[in-house]
């Protein structure tokens, strides 16, 4: 499969198209409009979110209530649009409309895409930078990440995003029974986090930032279970699994880490303390007896629960000014904001999630075949069946 995404944040709409998803797979706007309204809940978020009402509409590629294999278009209307129109119309501006319009934006923020933007499309207004490197894109790849969620639950795949820490503080982890009640749980804590008690940590973490003028980041936690052995292959860089899923988190906007499992905890242990010892039993067949290295070895899932963990930044946009430099006057200046997100490590549980889910399904089909639900799943079923009689 592939995709690709167009918008701007205060443009008309999100879309995007996504391309290679198998017919006969029912899939409806509810099973997307779930996800995206996950998205917009979260502790920490700017008013923004209070405009919107993130619901999908689907255009092609599915007809009364299952996909046709064509190409599946998703379009996800922003709210806010009526408020820019003028600001981001397509059509040319009177030199009148010009003068009225608001200013051009010439103070790139620290930590946002502005200034590098700026330079390299040689644009004098960042807006044009601001409006594409917004993560209100995140809308439509969770939209996207909703599909492959439809096709990995047809294979009983449950995958959930949750929170593991924001700023310093650190839930505690539960052995829980499974990926439902995981899910369950953290949708339950306004900050996705499985721990009341550090939920309530995190909100005051969230609040103190906001106070201070101040922004703050946290590590998301992704688990899929279910995995069939053997996505992914160790034979070419670009099919190891591990490394697309690693691809795919940094590519969110404000991430900045990656860990499998144990991740950089890894090379701080030793090598008995690392390796999930392989079992056998007649019913299972082969499986390991810890899961310390996430389900993932050679770039291939092993059977075990993929683990999954992504870094955020804290949010660049920030009240207390930081110092910066007009790109049209060069003077220094201290920047300030009208609204902005002091946190947004909830919702990015949800984008990750989604993320992971996309590289998951996009393996499975690489590996079970992708025309129709019907005969991908007799190849798996017959796979299975091999896997576990091996
Ligand atoms: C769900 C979500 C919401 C975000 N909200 C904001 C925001 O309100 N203000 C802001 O400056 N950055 C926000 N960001 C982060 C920026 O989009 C990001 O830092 C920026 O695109 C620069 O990219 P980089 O941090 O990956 O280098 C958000 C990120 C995510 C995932
Ligand atoms: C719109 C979303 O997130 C936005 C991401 C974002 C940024 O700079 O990345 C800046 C903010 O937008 P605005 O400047 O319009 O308030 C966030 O609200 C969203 O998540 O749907």
């Amino acid at each position: 499969m592939r995709f690709l995404t167009a918008g701007e944040s205060h443009g008309p709409e999100l879309t995007a198209i996504i391309e290679g998803v198998p017919s006969q797979l029912p899939l409806t706007v509810e099973d997307i409009n779930e996800h995206l309204a996950r998205r917009q809940k979260g502790y920490g978020r700017g008013r923004r979110m209070q405009i919107e009402k993130d619901q999908v509409r689907i255009t092609s590629g599915v007809r009364h209530g299952k996909t046709t294999g064509a190409p599946i278009t998703l379009h996800v209307e922003n709210k806010d649009w009526t408020h820019w129109t003028k600001i981001m119309g397509a059509e040319p501006l009177t030199e009148e409309e010009e003068q009225d319009m608001k200013r051009k934006i010439t103070r790139p923020r620290p930590g946002h895409a502005d200034l590098n933007g700026a330079i390299k499309y040689r644009h004098r207004d960042m807006r044009n930078v601001l409006e594409r490197s917004s993560a209100r894109e995140t809308t439509v790849r969770v939209a996207v990440g909703a599909v492959a969620q439809v096709i990995l639950k047809q294979f009983n795949i449950d995958i959930c995003g949750h929170v593991l820490e924001i700023g310093d503080v650190v839930s505690n982890q539960k052995d829980l029974d499974s990926v439902q009640e995981l899910k369950e749980i953290s949708e339950a804590s306004e900050v996705r986090c499985i721990d009341p008690e550090a939920s309530e940590r995190m909100k005051q973490a969230i609040d103190d930032a906001k106070q201070n003028g101040d922004s703050i980041g946290g590590i998301v936690e992704v688990v899929a279970n279910n995995v069939p052995i053997g996505l992914g292959s160790f034979v070419h860089y670009d099919r190891k699994l591990d490394g697309k899923i690693a691809q795919g988190v940094l590519s969110i906007n404000a991430f900045k880490g990656v860990e499998i499992g144990l991740g950089f905890e890894a090379a701080r242990l030793k090598g008995s303390q690392v390796h999930d010892e392989i079992a056998h039993d007649e019913e299972r067949g082969f499986f390991r007896k810890s899961n310390r290295l996430g389900g993932f070895e050679g770039g291939m899932t092993n059977g075990m629960p993929v683990v999954v963990h992504g870094a955020m930044k804290p949010i660049p946009t920030l009240y207390k000014p930081l110092q910066s430099v007009d790109i049209d006057t060069k003077e220094a200046f201290s920047a300030s904001i009208e609204r902005s997100d002091s946190c947004a490590v909830p919702a990015a549980a949800v984008v990750c999630e989604a993320a992971v889910a996309w590289e998951l399904a996009d393996a499975f089909l690489d590996k079970f075949g992708s025309d129709t639900m019907d005969d991908i799943k007799k190849h798996y079923d017959a796979y299975m069946k091999e896997a576990r009689e091996f």
